[in-house]
């Protein structure tokens, strides 16, 4: 194995087998256990339709659930978050997800404005405000909206972030990757999808394209093309076996220049930018 291919392995906690019912429970638990922790009542997670949210999502309903029975407090509730910038080509996925996962309530907050308005002040500053930038901008207000949920129902947001995105850094610094907890943090991108496979989700969700559909010049832009690499070779590096070089650069690459997302903002006390 390549030095910093097992090195990235176990910073990032992926196991090369899983057992997809003991990764779930092992997830639901500590959705149950953060809760508890806190004062708060309430999941919140924006659904899109994707199978990450999809996955997640269901977690967060099994969790509350089983809270409000073994406490008795039946406040404890998932809200699905729909988050579209305008019309979104694949709402219906994102309504089958919603139902499957039984979420307790849904939300819609249509994001098109406020990032209109965020692009149309920023450039009265004669800045030029690339689609890829404005991607950016997009995932940042999905994160707004969802802590606005938050703060008003009692919530904790969660995140999707899972091994095969943060191998690649494949979020929005303070978008898509902030939140309160992350799930499928460990799990590579099939071991998601065996989970998914193994709660007889609807196969439309797992088997669908990966995409972050941000950008407006390419629409729904697969993951792999964006990365120049397959997920199934991300996940065989994550899962410690042979790749070819290209795809193990490619991956390492990745890794290196997104350095600055795995860790907390730069301080006096911290080096490992130093490195
Ligand atoms: N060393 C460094 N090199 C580059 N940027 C550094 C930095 N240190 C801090 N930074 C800060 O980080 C910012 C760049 O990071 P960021 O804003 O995240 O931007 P960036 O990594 O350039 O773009 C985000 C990527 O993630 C993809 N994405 C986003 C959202 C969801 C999904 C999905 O899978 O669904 C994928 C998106 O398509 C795009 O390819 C800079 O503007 C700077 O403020
Ligand atoms: N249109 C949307 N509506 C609601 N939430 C969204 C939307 N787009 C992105 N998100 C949120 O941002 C997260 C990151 O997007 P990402 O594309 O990585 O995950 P996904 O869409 O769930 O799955 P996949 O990666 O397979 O497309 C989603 O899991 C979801 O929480
Ligand atoms: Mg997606």
């Amino acid at each position: 194995m390549r030095e910093l291919q097992a090195e990235i392995i176990k910073a990032l906690g992926v196991k090369s087998n899983i057992d997809p019912m003991k990764e779930f429970r092992r997830s639901v638990e500590l959705l149950k256990n953060y809760l508890q922790t806190t004062p708060l009542k309430t999941y919140v997670l924006g659904v899109s339709g994707g199978q990450d949210s999809t996955l997640a999502g269901k977690m967060a309903a099994v969790a509350v659930d089983e809270l409000r029975q073994e406490t008795g407090d039946v406040s404890y509730q998932y809200v699905a978050v729909r988050l579209p910038y305008n019309e979104q080509s694949d709402e219906a996925d994102a309504l089958q997800a919603i139902e499957w996962q039984a979420a307790d309530r849904t939300i819609r907050v249509n994001i098109e404005a406020a990032t209109e308005a965020a692009v149309a002040e920023l450039k009265q500053n004669d800045l030029t405000i690339s689609d890829f930038n404005k991607g950016n901008i997009k995932a940042r207000q999905r994160m707004i909206a969802q802590y606005g949920v938050a703060g008003a129902l009692n919530g904790a947001v969660i995140g999707t972030d899972h091994a095969a995105e943060a191998v690649t850094g494949f979020y929005t610094k303070f978008g898509d990757g902030a939140a309160d907890i992350m799930p499928l943090y460990r799990l590579d991108k099939r071991q998601g999808r065996a989970i998914l496979q193994a709660l007889d989700a609807p196969k439309n969700l797992y088997l669908k394209v990966p995409t972050a559909d941000l950008e407006e010049n390419r629409p729904a832009l697969p993951d792999e093309i964006a990365l120049g690499v397959t997920y199934d070779q991300i996940d065989d590096y994550l899962e410690g076996q042979t790749v070819d070089t290209t795809a193990a650069e490619t991956i390492e690459k990745w890794y290196l220049r997104t350095k600055h997302k795995r860790y907390g903002a730069v301080n006096a006390f911290s080096q490992w930018w130093q490195a």
